[in-house]
């Protein structure tokens, strides 16, 4: 098994001494530099002008400017989308770095895609949380926290992999597991997976199982129950204690029709475009899809995205979950509440 590294196995000592800036305060952003705050580090976060600049305030964060965070800083951890990246580190961050610095990330892509060529001087690392930000702060308010990859691209200092150690320990992911890699496997692993299985593969097969059921006459809040609500439930079995946990709390009815019928959704065919997907990341051909997208203002992510919220799933999910006061309310939404004082959206 490989060597999976928890809270006591990891050497803070290092990291204590440093003074880090934290690039960006959306989800991983305000994850990492409150974890890290609270796990006594020195945290500023670097931001432009304007809402995350307010809120990483009105968090009790210190706040400057991506140029002087980046100067005043001796680790420096990218959390921006990764398409603002390439731009913003030409004239913000690299200008600022000092030889002897730490540059990190908290996904592979950019460095791997050679869109952020680092300096030779400074050590080059990623600690990339197996989870969505949101999760990695409400996790570690709750005692615990999310499995984290880290990986070396350069060692300049001869420290660099003890100090993406401590800043995973540091965002909590010690309590959960944090496990070495390079850039090279975190980048394409996390693509095909996000891709794959847990966001394009999952938002798919829930959307076709709502389709079949109300294009078949059944009532669209009972598929939205059936097809995403109840995802959760399963899934979190599924989290506690793998396949067999969630095939011993379900009736042996749904674990029969799960051993015939599953297969015949996903099948080898499946399996066979899921290499291609892979085959896609692995070639680099998504990755030059999406920084040409970008480059050309994104006329098809944003039509995609307009007309996916219009799907039918998400306006009765949208009115089932006001009836629902227990289930948590979104960070989407409560933000969007922030930025349209008593909105209801
Ligand atoms: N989302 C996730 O859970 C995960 C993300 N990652 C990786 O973490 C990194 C960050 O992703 P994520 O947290 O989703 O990013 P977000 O989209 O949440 O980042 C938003 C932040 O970036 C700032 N920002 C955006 N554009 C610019 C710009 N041009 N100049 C300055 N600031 C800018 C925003 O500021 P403003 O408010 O001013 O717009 C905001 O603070 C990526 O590399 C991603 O792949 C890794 C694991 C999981
Ligand atoms: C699954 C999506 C993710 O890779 C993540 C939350 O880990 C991302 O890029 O946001
Ligand atoms: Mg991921
Ligand atoms: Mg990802």
């Amino acid at each position: 098994m490989a060597n999976v590294l928890y809270h006591n196995d990891i050497q803070d000592e290092v990291l204590k001494q440093k003074r880090i800036a934290v690039i960006g305060y959306g989800s991983q952003g305000h994850a990492h530099a409150q974890n890290l705050k609270e796990s006594g580090y020195d945290v500023v976060v670097g931001v432009r002008a304007g809402k995350s600049w307010s809120k990483a305030e009105q968090d009790g964060m210190t706040v400057k400017s991506v140029a002087e965070a980046v100067a005043h800083a001796d680790v420096v951890m990218v959390l921006l989308p990764d398409e603002h990246q390439p731009s913003v580190y030409q004239h913000e961050i690299k200008p600022n770095l000092e030889p002897g610095n730490a540059l990190a990330f908290a996904h592979g892509f950019n460095v791997h895609f050679n869109q952020v060529v680092p300096p030779q001087d400074v050590d080059v690392f990623l600690v990339a949380p197996k989870g969505p930000g949101h999760l990695v702060r409400r996790t570690f308010t709750e005692g615990a926290g999310v499995p984290a990859l880290y990986g070396v691209f350069k060692d300049y200092t001869g420290e660099a992999a003890s100090i993406a150690k401590a800043y995973a320990k540091g965002i909590g992911s010690g309590r959960a597991g944090v496990l070495e890699t390079s850039f090279q496997e975190e980048t394409e692993t996390d693509l095909f997976g996000e891709q794959a299985v847990l966001c394009g593969g999952l938002s798919s097969l829930v959307k076709a199982g709502f389709e079949t059921l109300t294009e078949a006459g059944y009532q669209p809040e009972v598929a939205y129950f059936e097809c995403l609500h109840e995802l959760k439930l399963i899934v979190d079995l599924m989290y506690e204690g793998g396949l067999e946990n969630m095939r011993y709390s379900i009736s042996d009815t749904a674990q029969w029709g799960d051993f015939v019928s599953g297969k015949r959704i996903v099948d080898a065919s499946t399996k066979e475009r899921m290499k291609e997907v892979l085959a896609d990341i692995q070639s680099g051909t998504f990755a030059k899809g999406w920084i040409l997208e970008n480059q050309a203002n994104r006329p098809e992510f944003t039509a995609i995205n307009a007309q996916e919220s219009k799907h039918p799933i998400e306006q009765v999910g949208r009115e089932l979950r006001q009836l629902m006061p227990f289930v948590q309310e979104s960070e989407k939404a409560k933000s969007e509440k922030e930025v349209v004082p008593g909105g209801t959206h």
